[in-house]
């Protein structure tokens, strides 16, 4: 996998936090010293880290937990959504509009450039594209042999000429071929070696002069870490680059650094080398990525979950209004129940987390969860009447409802002077308060 070290630096992270028992200012702080520290060990610029963790820890802080959702799930989700924009936020696909369409790759000696067009060659072809790949390295003549070895067994053709030095002849001469050929995708390979940098800048501008590509590709060698910022801004500066390919992100310790460091240029990296077969280029996305990064296997499931109480919001506007007109009755409260019982006990939501959900001590989530049960199983008992103006409850309608329902006086009464504190609450409160409060409401109310 991508980046291994930095994800189970990062999996440990959420663990401790999914492991504690509260989750106050000094939890928060520890869990954003650990994000820190991983990320800094995977070379990710330090400036970088601070701003990243210096927003998560500010958000953790500051921001409630969306209805419905604790204070983990919360950071969680904004420890993942802050990975996700610190890597270019949205996935940028490489688009084919027009036929053909011309794709020049470039990228200094060694970066995986040549091993990166036959990948993408391949991609291309997997996905129904009829593909051509040009070789016009000048420099390196293994590298044409290179191509045809790692394409013709797919029945991908590859022109070139080892004996011919001018590139941009070769680059051109190769684009015309494959224009007769009716292809979908040209890929035109160049050279990563130059005498000095300047001269292969010039070649390529002269290549994407003379053959005029629908988008230039760069590719950067994942190893060489935060080093990458430096090198995506020097052929940016010489060229539109369209998009970026990172390499070797399989077993390198420096790629977080890498990429990161590419993603803050602003130029969009759509694929990622995992390995050194022809199959190893994965489209580069950074939710997916972030979220295997982080080796949540079912995050997806849970963000879905997190969006989807967000838009609910407990309480809505109506209920709202009911609530400061002191209308607020234990139906409501049930519906509120209810509410929390489709979105599944909380333990189950934390268990969505591979790693996170077993390890968590019973104790942790049986009180809260119970106490619900037990809210739920009470008002079954009672009636219409006394859900709806629970001021009728009285001493012998609590041992009515208690003996119906299995439990005990305390118990109702207990349920009871909850719903007295909720609504006393209620009343009490400006609008804007409640509708913040309301946003807690869910757990927060029942002391999860
Ligand atoms: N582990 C791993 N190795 C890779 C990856 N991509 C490329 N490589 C290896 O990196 C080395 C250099 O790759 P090439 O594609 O030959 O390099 P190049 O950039 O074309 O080099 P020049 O042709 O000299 O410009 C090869 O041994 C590749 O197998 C990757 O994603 N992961």
């Amino acid at each position: 996998m991508a980046l291994e070290k930095l994800g189970k630096a990062l999996n440990s992270a959420l663990k401790k936090l999914a492991r504690s028992k509260t989750v106050d200012e000094a939890t928060i702080k520890e869990v954003v010293r650990d994000i820190q520290r991983a990320l800094i060990q995977a070379d990710v610029n330090v400036r970088l880290v601070l701003q990243l963790t210096k927003t998560i820890e500010k958000r953790a802080l500051e921001e409630e937990p969306p209805a419905g959702a604790s204070k983990k799930e919360h950071i969680i989700q904004i420890v993942y959504e802050e990975l996700t924009k610190f890597l270019g936020k949205e996935a940028k696909p490489l688009e084919i509009k027009e036929k053909p369409t011309v794709l020049l790759t470039v990228g200094i000696q060694g970066s995986g450039k040549t091993t990166s067009v036959a990948k993408l060659a391949r991609h291309l072809q997997k996905r129904g594209y009829k593909v051509g790949v040009v070789c016009s390295d000048t420099w390196r003549p293994g590298a044409y042999y290179q191509l045809k070895q790692l394409l013709e067994p797919y029945g991908i053709e590859v022109s070139g000429d080892p004996e011919e030095k001018d590139a941009v002849k070769l680059a051109y001469k190769g684009v015309e071929y494959f224009r007769g050929k009716d292809v979908d995708v040209i890929i035109v390979d160049s050279a990563g070696r130059h005498k000095e940098e300047s001269g292969l800048i010039e070649e390529m501008k002269q290549i994407s002069q003379a053959i005029k590509p629908h988008e230039v590709i760069l590719v950067i060698d994942g190893t060489i870490g935060q080093q990458a910022y430096n090198q995506a801004l020097a052929f940016k500066e010489a060229t539109p680059i369209g998009s970026i390919i990172v390499t070797k992100l399989d077993g390198s310790a420096k790629g977080g650094g890498a990429l990161s460091a590419v993603a803050a240029t602003g130029a969009p990296i759509k694929f990622i080398g995992v390995g050194e077969r022809i199959d190893d280029l994965e489209a580069f996305d950074p939710k997916r990525f972030v979220s295997r990064l982080l080796g949540m296997g079912d995050i997806e499931g849970l963000l879905e979950k997190l969006e989807e109480l967000q838009k609910q919001q407990a309480v809505s506007e109506e209920d709202l209004e009911k609530f400061l007109k002191g209308k607020f009755n234990l139906k409501d409260m049930y519906a509120q129940l209810e509410a929390m019982q489709k979105m599944g006990p909380l333990k189950q939501v934390l268990q969505m987390i591979p790693g996170l959900g077993y390890s968590l001590p019973d104790d942790a989530v049986r009180v809260g969860e119970e106490k619900l049960r037990r809210y739920r199983i009470i008002m079954d008992s009672m009636t219409e009447e006394e859900l709806e103006h629970p001021e009728i409850i009285n001493y012998s309608r609590i041992k009515r409802i208690a003996r119906g329902s299995g439990t005990s006086t305390a118990e109702v009464r207990e349920l009871l002077n909850q719903y007295n504190q909720m609504k006393k609450m209620f009343k009490s409160m400006d609008k804007r308060k409640l509708a913040k409060m309301a946003k807690r409401f869910n757990f927060g109310g029942f002391g999860i």
